[in-house]
């Protein structure tokens, strides 16, 4: 079975935030359960020093541009990387800027002329979110079967019209943006959590588009995603102060020390850490915080440690939260793997009270870190944090329900409470670094799914 999956972003190469932990470790899984699989990824300027071919494995033209394909290797990996290379990816970033939506649609022009013109010829291949949203319309004319996984409903891409202006789609695609052509064309589609694939059939949490996926039937599917829990393990992670695991977790509070005192807060076990990871947009739901700095800080002991990038709205928010509160409070406005880390592997609570959250990679990695969840009963975080209850001992977090401050910091007393009673607490935190959170199991979803779309092929 061969396999190309073709995305913007890659662990541990090119990432901004979740679906690149997706792109980077599922094709790992993938290899593992047999399959032969290949990864397609812009080749951007700040993988220079990625060793790869000397010379092109393939050379076209999309949109009027002279494209090169060079092959790398996934990091730590045998796993085959193509890397498209063009001037228009040549700058240091991934996203943003008035190019962006042409940068991508030249970098999935230059994936279907690949395709088209046999340079590999994979059964299956696989998109991801709206960048790559017109490939399963540009192969409906190849005998290669096409999955659309839906990272975030929330970015569609531009209309439909922009791109017309340099690029062939056929009148009657019915798609008025590439996440729609992604949904309308391609094989199968996946969400990447049951609760998501649910949530996104309604109009809450549809972005205008869930009356076209209500009429998807059976072709819209949710599978959860996974860790990759070789990569990401307490026990090797060489950014922690002290390495552990679940027979030496007393060790774990060193890691939290280490913290304290890096972000000048006392330094001091019994001090409650909270922690965030978490690019800083809307969908995130720290609006909910803003209202309670002041009553959260005066009726209790926690100490807040905050970690992310995005919207200046959020960026002020927490700098000035960090102003008021700077022996309580800290905000680092930055994306930095190696603090990241630290704040997995030394935070008492990892909070993530999202809007919504398609899956969630940042509560499974705290979870694996025995960073105790506290989340918003949304999409994949319902689906993989449970609700700590002391008496029958069961569940690996916390949770609430409505998207309301008062609700959230109901919530934030209960974990601090439960955190004094050291025993339960550290029960809480076993369970959660116990729990199988890689990939074998969605993995072998995907391998179904592939089995039984290359069937269709004939
Ligand atoms: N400042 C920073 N410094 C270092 N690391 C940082 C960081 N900010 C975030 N990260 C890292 O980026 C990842 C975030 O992944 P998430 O899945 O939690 O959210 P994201 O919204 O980006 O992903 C989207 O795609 C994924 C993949 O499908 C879905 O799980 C998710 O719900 C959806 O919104 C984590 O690995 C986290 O550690």
């Amino acid at each position: 079975m061969k396999v190309l999956f073709a995305a913007a972003e890659c662990a541990p190469l090119a990432k901004v935030g979740g679906m690149a932990d997706v792109v980077g470790s599922l094709p790992l899984a993938l290899a593992e359960a047999g399959i032969e699989v290949r990864i397609i990824l812009p080749y951007y300027g700040f993988l220079g020093d990625l060793p790869k071919s000397e010379q092109p494995v393939w050379t076209g033209g999309a949109m009027f541009q002279q494209v090169e394909i060079y092959e790398a290797r996934l990091p730590g990996s045998d796993i085959p990387l193509y890397l498209v290379g063009h001037p228009a990816f040549a700058n240091e970033r991934i996203y943003g800027f008035e190019d962006e939506a042409w940068r991508f649609t030249l970098f999935s022009r230059t994936v279907a002329e690949f395709l088209w013109r046999g340079g590999w010829d994979p059964q299956v291949l696989h998109c991801h979110d709206w960048h790559t949203g017109l490939l399963p319309l540009w192969m409906r004319a190849m005998p290669v079967m096409t999955v659309f996984t839906i990272h975030n409903l929330a970015y569609q891409g531009p209309p439909l019209p922009y791109f017309r202006a340099f690029v062939d789609v056929p009148y009657d695609t019915g798609a008025w943006n590439p996440m729609v052509a992604g949904i309308i064309h391609s094989d199968a589609i996946t969400a990447v959590s049951p609760t998501y694939a649910r949530e996104i059939c309604t109009p809450e949490y549809g972005e205008r588009l869930d009356g076209l996926l209500r009429g998807q039937g059976n072709r819209l599917s949710g599978i959860l995603n996974g860790i990759n829990t070789m990569a990401l393990d307490p026990a090797t992670d060489k950014h922690l102060t002290v390495n552990y695991d679940t027979t030496s977790l007393e060790r774990r509070v060193e890691n939290k020390l280490a913290l304290q005192r890096e972000f000048g807060f006392e330094v001091a076990p019994d001090r409650f850490l909270v922690g965030i990871v978490s690019r800083l947009v809307d969908q995130k739901g720290f609006d909910l915080l803003a209202p309670l700095w002041d009553t959260w800080m005066h009726t209790s002991g926690a100490q807040l440690v905050v970690l992310g990038s995005g919207d200046p709205f959020y960026e002020f928010l927490f700098r000035s939260a960090a102003e008021r509160y700077p022996e309580r409070i800290k905000a680092v406005l930055s994306y930095n793997v190696p603090i990241a880390q630290r704040i997995y592997g030394g935070a008492d609570l990892f909070l993530m009270p999202s809007r919504f959250e398609p899956c969630g990679i940042g509560q499974m990695i705290a979870l694996r870190y025995g960073a105790v969840p506290l989340v918003r009963k949304t999409g994949g975080l319902a689906d993989t944090v449970f609700f700590h209850n002391p008496i029958d001992e069961e569940g690996n977090g916390f949770l609430f329900d409505r998207y309301d401050p008062t609700n959230l910091l109901a919530m934030l007393y209960r974990a601090e409470e439960a955190f004094r009673y050291k025993d339960y607490w550290r029960r809480l935190q076993l369970r959660g670094m116990e729990a199988d959170l890689s990939w074998r199991a969605s993995a072998h979803q995907y391998a179904d799914l592939y089995k039984s779309l290359i069937a269709r092929l004939g």
